[in-house]
């Protein structure tokens, strides 16, 4: 009877010959405790990524199991964070002696937040999609984040539109007469009166940053709260009617375009002094039924593309 199993990808000869950028897998289940400055330690159910290259042209293949097993101690035995991820990539150069000098893992998740309501001292909950990437390359890491904020955007072509109705029906109802101020209130407060709105649409900004390799602690609140407190009108948690009409407020006195969005964020993330970003933003029109999209990036060199 045989007793010693074939190890195929350390005994085997590889089919073809030839260096590979990334093997590895994807889509691993992977519940963990995540890190983040202002945050309690949360656990995510994440889906991950978990690669290493292979630069030795003639091995069969890498070892998947050793990067599975990495990954699952820092699932059960770690909580997440700039240092145990280190470790990690770490674990998969020295595991792949000889193969690999780069490794990544990406972990995709959704971040719940406790989100405060805008008037009323209510609170909810809102998840936000996160990709935090990390990267070790002949010995120097590298962290990205990417998150997607949630927003409403009133068109300020639409609003000028509205307007001009408004207008025109104000000065067709009332042409030769004189008004008192209550009549011209209560007109106001009528469906005739403000005759048409303004379409507004779900919008997304999805950013991503590149981080300092030297960082002690991820932030990823404090990038989400920047980008909410830039854009004034995200979706929100719990809505009472006082937090409806603030609601309706911030969407009047921050009309925007997608490229008036995405002008708002550049400069903050500009400000920020990131080494790199890219930033993407999406309205999901509800005039047409495709989107507004706009994208720009810091531009150096070698850095994120448009
Ligand atoms: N390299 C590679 N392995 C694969 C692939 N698909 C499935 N596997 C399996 O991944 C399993 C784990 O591989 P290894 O990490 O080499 O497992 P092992 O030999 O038990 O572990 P070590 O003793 O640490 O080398 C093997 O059973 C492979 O068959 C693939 O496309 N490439």
């Amino acid at each position: 009877m045989q007793t010693t199993m074939p190890d195929i990808a350390n005994t085997a000869a590889a089919l073809q010959t030839g260096k590979l950028d990334w093997v590895g897998m994807g889509d691993i289940e992977l519940p963990f405790i995540f890190e983040s400055l202002d945050l309690a330690p949360v656990t995510v159910n994440a889906k991950a990524r978990a690669f290493v290259n292979l630069h030795q042209e003639d091995a069969k293949g890498i070892h998947m199991s050793r990067l599975f097993l990495a990954l699952d101690h820092l699932s059960t035995e770690q909580q997440v964070n700039p240092h145990t991820l280190a470790q990690a990539l770490d674990t998969f150069i020295t595991s792949h002696e000889g193969l690999s000098d780069k490794a990544q893992i990406e972990f995709k998740f959704e971040l719940p937040l406790r989100r405060k309501s805008l008037l009323s001292g209510k609170a909810g909950w809102k998840s936000y999609p996160v990709v935090l990437t990390s990267t070790i390359n002949q010995g120097v890491i590298s962290f990205e984040l990417s998150v997607d904020v949630t927003y409403s955007s009133t068109c300020p072509c639409s609003a000028a539109l509205a307007r001009q109705l408004i207008q025109n029906a104000f000065s067709e109802k009332f042409a030769q007469e004189t008004l008192t101020q209550s009549e011209v209130l209560e007109w106001l407060g009528t469906t005739q009166g403000i005759v048409a709105t303004p379409h507004s649409q779900r919008s997304i900004a999805n950013v991503k940053v590149k981080l300092d390799q030297n960082i002690q602690e991820f932030d990823v609140v404090n990038l989400i709260n920047l980008l909410e407190d830039e854009l004034k009108t995200p979706v929100q948690a719990a809505v009472k009617r006082e937090d409806e009409q603030e609601f309706a407020r911030l969407n009047g006195q921050n009309l925007m375009f997608c490229e008036d969005a995405a002008r708002k964020i550049k400069t903050t993330l500009e400000s920020k002094e990131f080494s790199d970003y890219f930033l993407q933003i999406n309205h999901y029109e509800s005039l047409h039924a495709h989107d507004a999209v706009a994208i720009a990036v810091k531009g150096i060199e070698g850095g994120y593309k448009a």
